[in-house]
Formats: structure tokens, sequence, C-alpha cells
């Protein structure tokens, strides 16, 4: 049975991070999802996201789709089916409404991250040395899609991994086993 690892939590704790890990260390492609938001510096369209208009965002067919502190983002069926026809496992970023809708829509073909801190502070920190625009920041920040990732929902309860990512090592070792078993049980499916 394909399944579909979604990496969930709030802005800053390490979603992309651990998709490019999945993709580097272990070939697990991550399924690219569509934004209105306009692109940061190093972003690529195609790669990161599409970044769509207002207009061009609604073409697609959605699977589900969001608004997150003021921007659109939604996935496609289309993009999910692309690489479970080339991968058993994919990957995809979402946030935690986005990633309740797959549980409820995909069941158990879905495994869900939930990425954590133990200090809230050390997010803000950690968007700024990323680079990200002061502005855009703070308009994360002061969002309500914010505030409601930093608890896992309770939807999410019993049905996610929670990842503590104060410490990128540690965080690795506990993605490492899970990754280790679901890829043991793809491989006898
Ligand atoms: N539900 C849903 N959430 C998405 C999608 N694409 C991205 N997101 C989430 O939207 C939020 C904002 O993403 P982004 O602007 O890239 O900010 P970042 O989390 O700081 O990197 C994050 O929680 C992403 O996981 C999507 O297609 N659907
Ligand atoms: N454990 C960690 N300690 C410090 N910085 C981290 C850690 N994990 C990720 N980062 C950095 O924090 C920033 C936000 O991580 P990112 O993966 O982009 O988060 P998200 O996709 O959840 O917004 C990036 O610059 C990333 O390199």
């Amino acid at each position: 049975m394909n399944k579909i690892i979604v990496i969930t939590g709030a802005t800053g704790t390490g979603k992309t991070t651990v998709s490019d890990y999945l993709k580097t260390y272990y070939r697990i492609p991550k399924v690219i999802t569509h934004t209105t938001r306009p692109a940061r510096k190093d972003e690529v369209s195609g790669k990161d996201y599409y970044f769509e208009t207002d207009k061009s965002f609604f073409d697609n067919h959605y699977l589900e789709n969001v608004v997150y502190a003021g921007y659109h983002y939604g996935s496609s069926y289309e993009g999910l089916e692309r690489e479970w026809q080339r991968n058993a496992l994919a990957s995809i970023v979402l946030d935690t409404k986005g990633a309740i809708t797959y549980v409820e829509k995909l069941g158990t073909q879905v495994v869900v991250l939930y990425m954590t801190v133990s200090e809230q502070g050390s997010l803000a920190k950690r968007l700024h040395k990323r680079g990200d625009d002061t502005k855009m920041v703070e308009q994360r920040l002061a969002s309500e899609e914010y505030q409601r990732d930093l608890q896992l929902p309770v939807e999410l309860r019993g049905k996610a991994h929670v990842i503590l990512n104060d410490q990128w090592q540690e965080a690795q070792k506990q993605i490492d086993r899970i990754i280790g078993k679901l890829q043991a049980t793809v491989a006898k499916q």
C-alpha cells in the first residue's frame, strides 16, 4: 500500500528540513503544493512550491486547500498520484488543518509527523536566521493559524508521531526509527 508522510507543525519547527532530509537520505520525494504566497529569495517554482496568482490558484483540482496567514495553499490529487506512480512513499508539508483532512480522506495511508519545539521563542529566531522578510515574519507570527499549529490538534492525538526538534540530531534519530519501520512495512506489501 502506498503511503504519504504528512509533515506538519508550526512555522519554523523544521517541516521543510525534514522533507529535505527524507529526499536526500531516503530518496522519498516531496509532493509539491501550490501557494499564492510570494516566493522567498531562494525559493524556486516547481521545486519549493508552484507559485500561483489569486486567479491561477483556482485553476487546479485540490484534495484540500486552506488559507494560512492571508495566503492560499493547496495540494492536488494529481501531485500525489504522480509521486505514488514512481514511489510507494512520498512526503508532503501541510498545516495542521490539511493534515487532519489527509487523515480523514486517506486513513491508514497517512503517516503524520508533528514537529514541535520546547521554546516557542526559538521559532521567531529561526525564521529570521532563515532570512525571511521581517514583515512576513510578523504577519505569520500574528496569524491565528500559527497559534493554532503550536498545539497538536485533538483530531491528530494518538495518530501523529510527535517529533521534538530542539536539536536536529535528536529529531533525526527519531525520524530514522519511524522511517526504518515504515520502509519495512511498505516493502512487505
Ligand atoms: N493545508 C495545506 N497546507 C500547506 C500546503 N502547502 C503548504 N502548507 C502549509 O502552509 C504553512 C505556511 O507555509 P510557508 O509559507 O511555506 O511557511 P513556513 O512553514 O514558514 O515554511 C505551513 O504550515 C505549510 O506546511 C498545502 O497544500 N495545504
Ligand atoms: N533543530 C534545529 N535547530 C536550529 N535550527 C533549525 C533546527 N531545525 C531546523 N532549523 C532551521 O530553522 C529554520 C526553519 O526550519 P524549516 O525547516 O524551514 O521550518 P518550517 O518548514 O517548519 O517552517 C531553517 O533555517 C532551518 O535550517
